[in-house]
């Protein structure tokens, strides 16, 4: 590392934060936008690697809450990072993450999460792949024919303004029902899921808000026929909370009979959305993508285990490595306590971390040779342990 120096970046440096991100992720920030996109760094816990007076490196820690099986807890949520070109492979990440796990230790965070914009980098550091997601396609050129009622409640638009209040309480109770979604204030709502058309480099509309009073609502935009090559119009959807399957209809055959549009892009979807089990041609849901979602990191292991619901009670002992936070290794019950006696299987911290959530089955990584199991028959208990109702999922970019 040289000369670098690893502290605190202040207020006063936010605006180099947004050049240096502009040039790690080769972006450009409009001037009359520059001051909007700073709100980000200036809720974050800002890490930065400096050479003298020259900032060179960058990690945000947001202090969030992460719902995951039966608790909220505390959750230092990753973004903004970036190194120099000029200064990359050098452990500049790599001092920043060292700072950033002892912050979150301190501040008594049990988690940590991030979306990886190059997935092979964050395992080295105990961060595991916890849930994923998938991109949907309705072809809704024809009527959206459900195998179900749809809730017959009128749909009614509502306005940005309105938004936090009247989706908050039906995001808080989805986020409860299924984990991996992230507690929202006020902010969180206008700023990060509420994002105005212009602030999009995108040609799609304005941000619309159609709510089943007091059920479900979904967010979207939309764009109209390309007149020259003949390409339907579209509705983006952004986000789609329901509290039952009936009122997710609703919303889906709102979404698919908008007039002008002939298809619906979801692209960030549950992987056990309903929406392919409910049309009675399942050819007009076409899964066109899976991808990896968000990776959580266990920062206090024996924290963890204790805070979460099990499906069924365990005896099981697991054995955890962790090079990086040593506090984390040696043999845990599923109730947070450590014992003396042999373990039923060994995990990588950053192995515990994909399975934690419930969205990957530690058999088949005892399969695939990422978990050891010493005890026939314990990764199948422990998968059923870790059971969950509904598969995590999360729709909070940060
Ligand atoms: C949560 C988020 O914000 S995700 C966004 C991450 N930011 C970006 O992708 C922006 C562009 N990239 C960068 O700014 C930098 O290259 C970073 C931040 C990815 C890496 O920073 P560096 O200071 O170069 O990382 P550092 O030198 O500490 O290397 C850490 C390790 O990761 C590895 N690594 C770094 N980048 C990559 C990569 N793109 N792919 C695979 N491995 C990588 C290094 O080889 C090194 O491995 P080792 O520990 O086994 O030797």
């Amino acid at each position: 590392m040289g000369d670098l120096e690893i502290r605190e970046i202040p207020e006063s440096d936010l605006e180099r934060m947004l050049d240096l991100a502009n040039m790690v992720f080769h972006s450009r920030t409009e001037d009359d936008q520059r001051e909007r996109s700073l709100w980000m760094p200036r809720r974050s816990e800002r890490i930065g690697a400096y050479e003298g007076d020259t900032l060179v490196g960058q990690l945000g820690a947001l202090p969030m809450k992460l719902a995951v099986p039966g608790a909220v807890p505390d959750c230092s949520a990753i973004t903004w990072v970036g190194v120099l070109p000029t200064h990359r492979r050098r452990g500049v990440l790599t001092a920043m993450m060292e700072r950033m796990h002892a912050d979150a230790v301190e501040a008594g965070r049990p988690v940590a999460a991030l979306w990886a914009s190059q997935a092979g980098i964050y395992g080295r550091y105990g961060f595991g792949l916890a849930n994923r997601s998938l991109h949907l396609e309705v072809d809704s050129s024809r009527p959206l024919a459900l195998r179900i009622e749809a809730d017959p409640r009128p749909l009614r638009l509502i306005g940005r303004d309105q938004a936090a209040e009247v989706l908050g309480p039906i995001h808080a109770r989805a986020i409860a029902r299924r984990p991996g979604g992230l507690v929202r204030d006020a902010e969180w709502w206008e700023r990060a899921i509420l994002i105005p058309a212009e602030e999009r480099q995108d040609d799609y509309g304005e941000l619309r808000i159609v709510v089943l009073e007091g059920g479900g609502y979904a967010i979207y935009r939309t764009r109209g026929e390309n007149e020259e090559t003949g390409a339907p119009g579209i509705v983006r959807l952004e986000e789609l909370e329901a509290d039952t399957p009936a009122v997710e209809a609703a919303l889906w055959r709102f979404l698919a009979s908008i007039d002008l549009t002939g298809r619906i892009q979801a692209f960030s979807r549950p992987v056990d959305d309903l929406l392919p089990l409910l049309t009675v041609d399942p050819d007009q849901v076409v899964v066109k993508g899976d991808w990896g979602a968000l990776w959580l990191r266990l920062i206090d292991v024996p924290a963890a285990l204790r805070m979460r619901s099990w499906a069924v009670e365990e005896s099981l002992v697991i054995e955890v490595k962790d090079a990086r936070l040593p506090a984390n290794e040696g043999r845990w019950r599923l109730t947070g306590e450590t014992t003396g006696d042999e373990p039923d299987l060994t995990f990588g911290v950053s192995e515990l971390g994909s399975v934690y959530l419930g969205g990957t089955q530690v058999q088949r990584l005892v399969r695939a040779g990422l978990v050891t199991e010493h005890t026939p028959g314990a990764a199948r208990r422990f998968d059923a342990a870790l059971d969950v109702p509904l598969a995590p999922h999360t729709n909070d970019d940060f």
